[in-house]
């Protein structure tokens, strides 16, 4: 059970951003991606989603043919947190998330018990539950991502993708995200795959690491694999900080022995 690329390529009309990406995110694991600013993963993930075709090269879930999905077959099974804003309009926090509900619900999208149900669980889970009868205008970036994360959480998909979800938060959220993104990957069988610039934290939590380099090419394995063949230090590494392998943190140059 699980997400699949083959030699998928992916960028925009006029620009190849990233060619030959072959990996595997399984179920019931956390997938991070990780790479330099603008190396090509939102792009990457937008793909996945499905909000842009690929150029070329395949991708599939549990076998089936992810461009081929019907938009409702798609929202019943991806969901998707990005960093670019929402326009709130008269929302409340609660509606926000409800939305999650929508490929779920019939012809009607009334929201019956169950939604309902998984609409508090979902506010519950991100610690957003307090945040459910305020005005969307009203709320911090950081609050609004919660929501928009329980929002994807509501929709209860097989593949939760996450673009940079902690980008608006502070430090002590950050590391409980990644923390809860851990436990519901095993918990609920989720297949997730987040993109993140929280280098550290991932490689400590995640069970996969997709790590593309300056040049484009993707590489993965788990994350001690990544640090030990050297490859988290050949993408990241700068003329003053260096990824010190026993101690998983990127440290000063001159506090490292040569
Ligand atoms: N709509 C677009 N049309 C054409 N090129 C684009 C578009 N959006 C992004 N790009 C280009 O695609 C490349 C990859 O951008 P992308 O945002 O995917 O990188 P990223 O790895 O997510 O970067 P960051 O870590 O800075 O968020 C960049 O060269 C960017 O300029």
């Amino acid at each position: 059970m699980t997400l699949r690329l083959d030699a998928l390529s992916v960028g925009y009309r006029r620009h190849t951003v990233l060619t030959g990406l072959s990996a595997v995110a399984g179920r019931g694991e956390l997938t991070i991606l990780l790479g330099p600013n603008g190396v090509g993963k939102s792009t990457m993930i937008r793909a996945l989603a499905g909000l842009q075709p690929p150029l070329s090269g395949g991708m599939s879930l549990d076998g089936a043919d992810l461009t081929r999905l019907s938009t409702t077959e798609r929202a019943r099974r991806i969901a998707v947190v990005l960093t670019e804003r929402v326009s709130p309009g008269l929302l409340t926090g609660r509606e926000l998330v409800s939305f999650g509900r929508h490929p779920h619900t019939g012809f009607t999208g009334a929201l019956g018990q169950r939604d309902r149900d998984v609409v508090a669980w979902a506010l519950d889970v991100v610690d957003a539950t307090h945040l459910a009868d305020r005005d969307l205008s009203e709320v911090s970036d950081g609050e609004r991502q919660r929501l928009l994360t329980a929002r994807a959480l509501a929709q209860e998909p097989d593949l939760l993708l996450l673009d940079e979800p902690s980008a608006f938060l502070d430090a002590p959220s950050r590391v409980a995200l990644m923390g809860l993104l851990r436990r519901l990957a095993t918990e609920r069988d989720l297949a997730i795959v987040v993109s993140t610039h929280e280098v550290e934290l991932a490689l400590r939590l995640a069970d996969t690491a997709w790590l593309i380099d300056a040049h484009g090419t993707l590489h993965t394995g788990t994350p001690q694999q990544l640090v030990s063949d050297g490859t988290v230090s050949a993408v990241f590494d700068t003329e003053q900080l260096r990824f010190d392998p026993v101690s998983g943190t990127f440290e000063p140059r001159e506090r490292l022995p040569a």
